[in-house]
């Protein structure tokens, strides 16, 4: 194959390093930027062949989300949006490991095993974050689809989901909308005004969010879309680039784990805040109380605030629709006890990753499903969004079955069904608040989240960790089962679990319980239970002060 001759000479240009070997993860491939260019050249190539195998758009960002700003990173996004297929994965890190010489045969094998038809074009949508070095990988990139012949469309500075949002666009011909920026901010901001208009009497205070943008993408493209809206949000920006670092003390990340408002961010007694993280695809909100007291909304409360919407809005329409929460391990208890005993809604846990999420929520007429680090999104059936839509248009409908077929019109409209998005998720929760008229406060004390802690342990190798029922259980090495088991009865209302983490070289540990001490205690003693049985290397955990 004459290619070949291309990919090989090119491929001299963007050398592997010897011994690297890496995995494509949780969420691409992450690792220090330096690491990255000659995987970032492999996976122009594969996109390319990925592009020629489902004769469609596929895109390609560059980003590391809310990893540190010397890192970098590379997700692969499929025809409808979605993350890249697990089998794809596969060929990703084989093609990321591959030595130089044997590239041009893992190559062949691919198209081998696929049957992919070289013939077909290739077509590769391409994106970044702000990170210093992603310019240049960007390159790397192009540099690699150009090799088999294929037609890349850089769209330059983009949040992840925007570049997911342009890729479903243009598969689907512009019928989800047009894949341009302009097209994004247009489709969302008519949606969240069409919904904020029956919203009554809302004072600029109401109108108010103060945002954290991490020092990343969000910010910028958050003030690009401003005009948009027309002062229906009022955005107060923090972190907005200008001058902080990435990520740093800063962005959803920070604000989920250390559970601390960002630094460079002004909070008056219940305002309405929220962080994205580096690369636009989480959002987390909180606020502080009158009693100074830092309160956060994570994902598993915007889970419940939108389903909860969307579940009223049904019932006012008169339309049986089911709607289904999906999960994950870390989700709160409290969270998945309130769907599941007071909303009597579906609720179902995947694996980690916003991949197992997205896919198991298609199994829904209406899946909403959130990470509790707040990514996530709202997925519609065909025939539920035709129901909604037939009801719209349905002239004898009386007023209020209308009225509520509309708003749930313009929020399948709001939402990026793409993938999770923190400005459209955050335009969707600031509508559906409004037209609650609900507070942060009203929206925060619809239940109150059990105490819990995330620990990290080192081990020399965390495969040597293999779970089952989503994560929830250990099954290798054998006896951690047993002993978390243990643990959890000495505490009330506990709950823990191990999994190794797909992202950083760890294995993490979460525990709950009904007080902060407990479950503090019950995260430590899991730790230690990890590092006795798992290969823990370095210093022995220690318990928390
Ligand atoms: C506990 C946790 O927050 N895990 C995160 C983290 O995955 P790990 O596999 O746990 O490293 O990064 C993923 C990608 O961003 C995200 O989807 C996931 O929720
Ligand atoms: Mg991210």
């Amino acid at each position: 194959m004459a290619e070949f001759g291309e990919v090989s000479q090119k491929s001299t240009q963007h050398p592997k390093p010897k011994c690297l070997t890496l995995q494509y993860g949780t969420a691409g491939f992450r690792t220090t930027a330096k690491h990255l260019d000659h995987v970032m050249f492999r996976m122009g190539l594969l996109a390319a062949l990925r592009s020629k195998k489902t004769k469609s758009t596929i895109g390609v960002m560059v980003t590391a989300s809310h990893n540190p700003v010397e890192d970098n990173g590379v997700k692969l996004i499929d025809p409808m949006g979605e993350m890249v297929t697990p089998a794809w994965e596969g060929y990703a890190t084989q093609l990321a490991n591959a030595e130089q010489e044997a590239l041009c045969t893992v190559l062949k094998n691919i198209i081998e095993t696929d049957a992919i038809s070289m013939s077909e074009t290739a077509n590769v949508f391409v994106g970044r974050d702000t990170r210093p070095s992603s310019e240049s990988l960007t390159k790397a990139v192009i540099d690699g689809v150009s090799c088999l012949g294929g037609h890349s469309q850089d769209y330059g500075l983009v949040t992840t989901p925007q570049l997911h949002y342009m890729v479903r666009c243009r598969n689907t011909h512009d019928c989800y909308g047009t894949a341009t920026l302009q097209g994004y901010y247009e489709k969302l901001s008519k949606a969240f005004i069409e919904l904020t208009k029956n919203a009554l009497n809302r004072t600029d205070d109401q109108k108010r969010l103060l945002v954290d943008g991490a020092n990343g993408i969000g910010a910028l493209k958050l003030r690009e879309m401003e005009a948009f809206l027309k002062y229906e949000l009022q955005v107060a920006l923090f972190n907005d680039g200008s001058s902080g670092k990435l990520n740093h003390l800063c962005g959803a990340d920070y604000v989920k784990v250390h559970q601390r408002a960002p630094e460079g961010m002004h909070m008056g007694p219940g305002e309405r805040c929220c962080s994205f993280d580096g690369d636009a695809d989480r959002i987390i909100y909180y606020y502080n109380d009158t009693a100074g007291r830092f309160r956060l909304l994570d994902g598993d409360k915007i889970a419940t605030l939108i389903s909860m919407s969307l579940k009223e809005l049904l019932t006012q329409a008169g339309l049986n629709i089911q709607v289904a929460v999906v999960q994950t391990a870390y989700a709160n208890g409290s969270a998945t006890r309130y769907l599941k005993d007071v909303m009597k809604v579906t609720v179902c846990c995947t694996k980690t990753g916003v991949k197992h999420l997205h896919h198991a929520a298609q199994d829904f007429d209406i899946g909403v499903y959130f990470e509790a680090n707040g990514h996530g999104t709202v997925l519609f059936s065909k025939e539920a969004e035709k129901q909604i839509r037939q009801l719209v248009k349905h002239s004898n409908a009386n007023d209020e079955k209308k009225r509520a077929a509309k708003l749930l019109a313009s929020t399948i409209d709001l939402i990026n069904q793409a993938t999770g998005d923190a400005i459209s998720d955050m335009l969707v929760i600031e509508a559906l608040l409004a037209i609650r008229g609900m507070s942060i406060q009203g929206w925060d004390t619809l239940y109150t989240d059990l105490p819990n802690r995330q620990l990290r342990v080192k081990v020399a190798d965390r495969q040597v960790i293999d779970t089952t029922d989503a994560e929830r259980r250990v099954v290798m090495p054998a006896g951690l089962q047993d002993a978390i088991d243990t643990l959890v009865k000495k505490y009330k209302q506990a709950r823990a679990f191990v999994r190794p983490s797909g992202t950083e070289d760890i294995v993490r540990v979460y525990a709950e319980a009904d007080t902060q001490e407990g479950a503090d205690g019950l995260a430590y003693e899991v730790s230690l239970a990890v590092y006795h049985l798992a290969g823990g290397t370095g210093e022995e955990p220690k318990p928390l002060k």
